[in-house]
């Protein structure tokens, strides 16, 4: 029998915490060996999987990585940009693979990444589902064909605690549509309509962004024209679709056992997980 892959959690009692916490539980090829909480949190000790609602696993939370750095293999991180690249900085000195999905990451959080990529492997993606991936490849497709002469809105909307705006798929999808056109998203984004009092200029992106209830996530893109107007949408109704992508990801990573930065479209055609 293979030995399975074995996984750390990063963030582990935050809302991905707790559905990568079932994603890997339930998967054949993956085993969690450590679920990582803050500093000195009160869950510490606590069984991660009765946390989780799957009943005892045997993992409880801890805060101490410096213990586990020998016990696993890839580290999957749902947190905030702060704390990723303080464990990216753990993965690289440990030389650990890691899958990043937390948003929000400035210039040099980018950068930060690319290098850690020279020692590390990582999958980086703003979005691990499936369908939001699919979506990314239409959407090159789709401006490609028409987005010269349409007016191009993305429109997104997520649960009221997010903490970043616009989420970091919409701009993932901006960066797609832009480089489709030969255009730079730096300079072609609008993401305050109010700053200008003329008529809508051609070639220019549009970012709406809607923070409401607990909506999980929601990614419209519309290309407007004269005459006709298309739309693609993708609507997340449960955060486990991120997971399951997450664990299939660690386990795509973890096969090729390479360094680099790869996405979620590197990892669409693995099936074994
Ligand atoms: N790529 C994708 O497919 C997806 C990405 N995301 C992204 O994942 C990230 C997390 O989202 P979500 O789970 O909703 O957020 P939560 O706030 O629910 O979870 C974040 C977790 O990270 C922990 N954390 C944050 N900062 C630190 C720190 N400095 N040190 C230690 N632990 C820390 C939090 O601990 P505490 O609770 O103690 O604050 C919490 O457990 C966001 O950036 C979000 O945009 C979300 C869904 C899908
Ligand atoms: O914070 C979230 O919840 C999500 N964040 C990601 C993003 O910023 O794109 C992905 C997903 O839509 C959920």
């Amino acid at each position: 029998m293979t030995k399975k892959v074995r996984m750390a959690i990063v963030g582990a009692s935050g809302r991905m915490g707790l559905q990568l916490i079932q994603a890997v539980h339930q998967s054949q090829t993956a085993r969690l060996v450590a679920a990582l909480v803050r500093k000195k949190s009160p869950l510490i000790n606590t069984d991660a999987g009765e946390f989780a609602g799957i009943g005892s696993i045997k993992v409880v939370f801890s805060d101490d990585l410096e213990a586990i750095s020998d016990a696993f293999d890839i580290m999957i991180d749902f947190t905030s940009p702060q704390a990723t690249l303080s464990h990216l900085a753990f993965c690289c000195k440990h030389q650990k693979s890691m899958i990043i999905g937390t948003t929000g990451f400035d210039e040099f959080g980018k950068e930060e990444i690319k290098k850690a990529a020279k020692k590390i492997g990582i999958v980086f993606s703003a979005n691990f589902s499936i369908g939001v991936n699919l979506m990314l490849q239409l959407l090159e497709k789709t401006a490609a064909m028409i987005g010269d002469h349409s007016d191009i809105e993305i429109i997104e909307a997520h649960h009221r605690y997010k903490k970043d705006a616009p989420s970091g798929t919409a701009l993932a999808m901006g960066e797609k549509i832009a480089k489709a056109l030969g255009k730079d998203l730096q300079k072609e984004a609008i993401f305050d309509l109010t700053a200008s009092l003329n008529e809508r200029a051609l070639g220019k992106i549009h970012f709406s962004t809607i923070r409401a209830g607990d909506i999980v996530g929601e990614h419209t893109v519309l290309f407007a024209g004269v005459g006709e107007s298309f739309e693609m949408t993708h609507k997340a109704t449960s955060r486990i679709n991120f997971a399951n992508g997450a664990v299939r990801a660690a386990l795509w990573l973890a096969k090729k056992n390479q360094k680099g930065v790869f996405d979620m479209n590197d990892v669409l055609d693995f099936n074994e997980f």
